[in-house]
């Protein structure tokens, strides 16, 4: 359930009708529901109980300021993969002690940078991450808190481009070699080990996999103990999938009480999760409008002035996302429609084969489009991004403005005269 739904057949976001929000700030528009995003983390939140935990929200699945905001203000954790993402954090009122530091590639600059600010822990990807982590920390004097993220290799039964958790993944360490690392690890003089991580991938739409890798790191905790290494956290990652069309994944609370069950025996251990996509994808839509109806032999178009460039789950994944008409007042014959941007690609769709009752001008919303759809956007075609609107009971604010045709260029410059 979201915060979208027909009253007399109009679309609304929360209390305000979706055309009205775009008659003032035009389209492409994203739209968020602040009241689901916020009941989605209460679901994570909730499910956990009184077991230790801490949930840090992927900010690569949605970073607009604004909604890192909100996040802060429920009390949020964040994981982040870059500077970029640590300074959007740090930027919306984030507190950097509930900050994990996820990815492959943390530079030197990134790693000092997080340690100068004090983030919770870094999620270790390699062993010559590792080293760099503990000579940065010697560096500036100080101890870096640290857990190994270990590959389960474990087959998360999703897309295969969203896979991260099986051996021939670039993502973390071994589980057969994580133990040799963390004994590398204890010998470190500027790394504290704190705990275990795993994400084995996105969009998943069953408990197993989640509870498979879960065994496989609860084996390997234990034989650390023979280690003399006792951790105090387990990061489960995100992945969390939800229903774009007629996937039926587990509700956090199903989720939760599962990995509970697993870790019964370990009551002062403390579960780190990682949601995304199932905080913020359901939480936004994307507002396109109608440009042109086109009809070749026996293919229907429907051009609508949004692409790939806004959203390119399709063309990236082939995604299905659901498209719907924004007013279902407008009496307009139904047909079945390719709806596609004005990308000069032929990836550049954002459905295939839909009903739709709709004509030029209309506005049509691509649902669940609030995860990777604007942090994933680019400027191709030199077509300035699309607008961000959060809607919040009765109010709806401009959290990301439109940019001028000039800011596309902004940082760019001619060659001097010659
Ligand atoms: C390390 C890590 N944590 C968390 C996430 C968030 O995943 P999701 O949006 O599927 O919850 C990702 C992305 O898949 C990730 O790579
Ligand atoms: N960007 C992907 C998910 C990848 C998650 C990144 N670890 C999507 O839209 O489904």
């Amino acid at each position: 359930m979201d915060h979208f739904n027909y009253h007399n057949q109009q679309l609304f976001a929360e209390e305000v009708a979706v055309s009205e929000i775009i008659a003032q700030y035009g389209t492409p528009a994203y739209i968020y529901s602040r009241a689901t995003l916020e009941r989605h983390w209460h679901a994570f939140n909730n499910a956990l109980g009184d077991h230790p935990h801490l949930i840090c929200f992927a900010v690569k699945s949605n970073a607009n300021i604004a909604l890192l905001n909100v996040m802060a203000k429920l009390g949020s954790g964040f994981d982040i993969v870059s500077q970029g993402e640590l300074e959007r954090v740090l930027a919306a009122g984030g507190d950097p002690a509930k900050i994990v530091f996820s990815g492959v590639a943390k530079s030197h600059q990134e790693i000092a940078r997080a340690l100068e600010v004090g983030i919770r822990c870094f999620n270790v990807e390699s062993v010559a991450e590792l080293q760099r982590i503990n000579q940065v920390a010697g560096e500036l004097g100080k101890t870096a808190p640290i857990s190994l993220r270990v590959n389960p290799d474990v087959d998360a039964h999703t897309h295969p481009y969203i896979s991260t958790g099986l051996k021939e993944n670039k993502f973390g360490i071994s589980v057969n070699e994580a133990r040799e690392v963390y004994r590398l690890a204890k010998t470190l003089p500027h790394i504290a080990i704190h705990g275990m991580d795993c994400h084995i991938g996105s969009q998943l739409t069953e408990l197993q996999p989640f509870l498979d890798a879960t065994d496989r790191l609860i084996i390997l905790m234990e034989q650390l103990k023979q280690d003399g290494i006792h951790l105090t956290h387990l990061d489960l990652g995100g992945g969390l999938g939800v229903p774009y069309h007629d996937e039926t994944p587990p509700h956090p609370t199903e989720y939760a009480a599962a990995l509970l069950a697993k870790l019964k025996d370990y009551p002062d251990l403390e579960i780190i999760l990682e949601p995304g996509r199932a905080i913020t994808a359901n939480a936004g839509i994307l507002v396109t409008k109608v440009e042109y109806l086109k009809h070749n032999e026996d293919r229907r178009f429907a051009i609508v002035d949004t692409g790939m460039n806004d959203m390119i789950r399709p063309a990236l994944y082939d995604a299905y996302m659901q498209l719907v008409e924004v007013d279902r007042r407008l009496e307009r014959p139904s047909a079945v429609y390719d709806v596609v941007g004005p990308i000069c690609e032929t990836a550049d769709f954002l459905g295939k084969q839909r009903t739709l009752a709709i004509a030029e001008g209309d506005l049509i919303a691509l649902r669940s489009a609030g995860a990777y759809g604007a942090t994933m956007s680019s400027t191709y075609n030199s077509r300035p991004q699309a607008v961000e609107i959060m809607v919040d009971g009765s109010q709806a604010h401009l959290i990301k403005a439109r940019a001028d045709f000039a800011d596309l260029w902004r940082l760019e410059a001619l060659l001097p005269n010659n």
